[in-house]
């Protein structure tokens, strides 16, 4: 790889990952807004944090290394220009008019970068404003946000992901979540860490989520398509990878539109280089569409003809793809109903550290027994505070370096 980032599956040893720890962000969810803002839940705060850090210290003891999105956050933001971005894409939106907006971008400029970066997490009310005041601040309720919250921050996995040495900056469709790609790009952009990275993707294109993508083997992605990933998302997201020599074939996988569902990382996680876990109730009807370059006349993502084939099982498509005999399939639960409960509290959602090694949640036990069984070592974590925002150890991290795989 010719980065210092990258990966290039789902399952090489995990190196450095990004997470972001619960903060002022959930205090900002209340039984009004909560399904808007994407939670089931009003999360007991401080047992979520702790178990993040419990999270977050498993992998410190395999040796990965833990990457805070608001360190990164604070750091980019003592960049002038970063700070100029990150004001004016947020005073930007046409909700706040010209005397607040105005107000706001002022004031933030003013603001230390911690303070900007918890501005830019937690949001702000109209009841907090100390200027600004007009007719936008006197029509809006008081209790209205004229920055948002991103509570669904917590979910890494899907404001980014990399592609072998490639970040794709993706374009989240839920409107409580759209924001977050502003923080990712600008991280990605402006932190020295990052500098000389590639980028794909971005916010301004077609819907695609992190957590529908999974790098199945190298040059191989499945892309779930369904409530956040649109059939234009993964042909543009397919054009992008073909283009940059990133994959050879993306599997298009249509996924339910439904929250029990609303990822193809919700009905299915790589623990090894050929099993993946997958919910029963959909293993026998999951399809997939092979797409691969029909014809290249120029450069350009869109001097692509695409070819895509028509609809096979997902699995036999899968392993057709990766190049491998079959793709196991390890079930959650053990009946349909174990199955139906073990998945909605993100039993498929496991987080590999290395082949045959996984983070998933304690609670589903049926999943992770028979996980065990298939020859897999299970590291548990609590999450009954962190899964009301419905996600598991694979939504809650973005993994930055992953070690390649050994080539066959
Ligand atoms: N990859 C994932 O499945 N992420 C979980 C996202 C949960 C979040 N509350 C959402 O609805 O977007």
């Amino acid at each position: 790889m010719a980065s210092a980032h990258g990966s290039d599956s789902e399952v090489g040893i995990l190196q450095t990952v990004l997470l972001h720890r619960p903060g002022p962000e959930l205090k900002r969810l209340t039984p009004r807004n909560n399904d808007k803002l994407l939670f089931d839940g009003i999360p007991w705060i401080s047992r979520a944090q702790e178990e993040h850090d419990a999270f977050a210290e498993a992998l410190r003891a395999r040796g990965v290394e833990v990457l805070y999105l608001v360190d990164l956050l604070v750091e980019t933001l003592r960049s002038e220009d970063a700070r100029h971005h990150a004001i004016s894409a947020v005073t930007s939106g046409l909700h706040l008019g010209d005397t607040l907006g105005g107000y706001l971008s002022e004031a933030l400029h003013d603001q230390s970068p911690e303070d900007l970066a918890t501005i830019l997490t937690a949001g702000v009310r109209n009841d907090e404003l100390s200027g600004g005041f007009g007719l936008v601040t006197s029509l809006l309720p008081q209790d209205d946000f004229v920055i948002d919250p991103l509570p669904n921050l917590l979910f890494t996995r899907d404001s980014s992901v990399w592609i072998r040495d490639h970040v794709a900056i993706t374009s989240l469709a839920m409107p409580a979540r759209r924001r977050e790609t502003q923080l990712t790009e600008l991280i990605y952009a402006e932190h020295p860490r990052f500098a000389g990275s590639p980028t794909i993707h971005g916010w301004h294109h077609e819907n695609v989520e992190g957590g529908d993508v999974l790098l199945l083997a190298p040059g191989v992605l499945a892309v779930g398509v369904g409530e956040r990933t649109t059939p234009a998302g993964v042909e543009r997201l397919a054009r992008q990878v073909f283009t940059a020599g990133l994959a050879h074939t993306v599997l298009a996988v249509p996924i339910a539109q439904e929250r029990a569902t609303m990822h193809l990382d919700t009905v299915c996680t790589m623990v090894d280089v050929d099993k993946i876990v997958m919910y029963p109730n959909v293993a026998d009807s999951l399809q997939a569409h092979a797409v691969t370059i029909a014809e290249r006349t120029g450069p350009g993502d869109t001097d692509l003809r695409l070819d895509v084939a028509g609809a096979e099982p997902f699995l036999v498509a899968a392993a057709k793809a990766m190049r491998i005999d079959t793709l196991h399939q390890i079930d959650t639960g053990l009946d349909p109903v174990t199955a139906e409960r073990e998945q909605w509290d993100d039993g498929n959602n496991t987080l590999a550290l290395a082949p045959r090694v996984a983070v998933a949640y304690e609670r589903n036990i049926e999943t992770n027994t028979r996980l065990e069984e298939a020859g897999i070592e299970v590291i548990a974590i609590a999450g009954s505070e962190l899964g009301s925002g419905r996600g598991g150890p694979r939504c809650m991290s973005c993994p930055v370096t992953r070690a390649p795989l050994p080539a066959d």
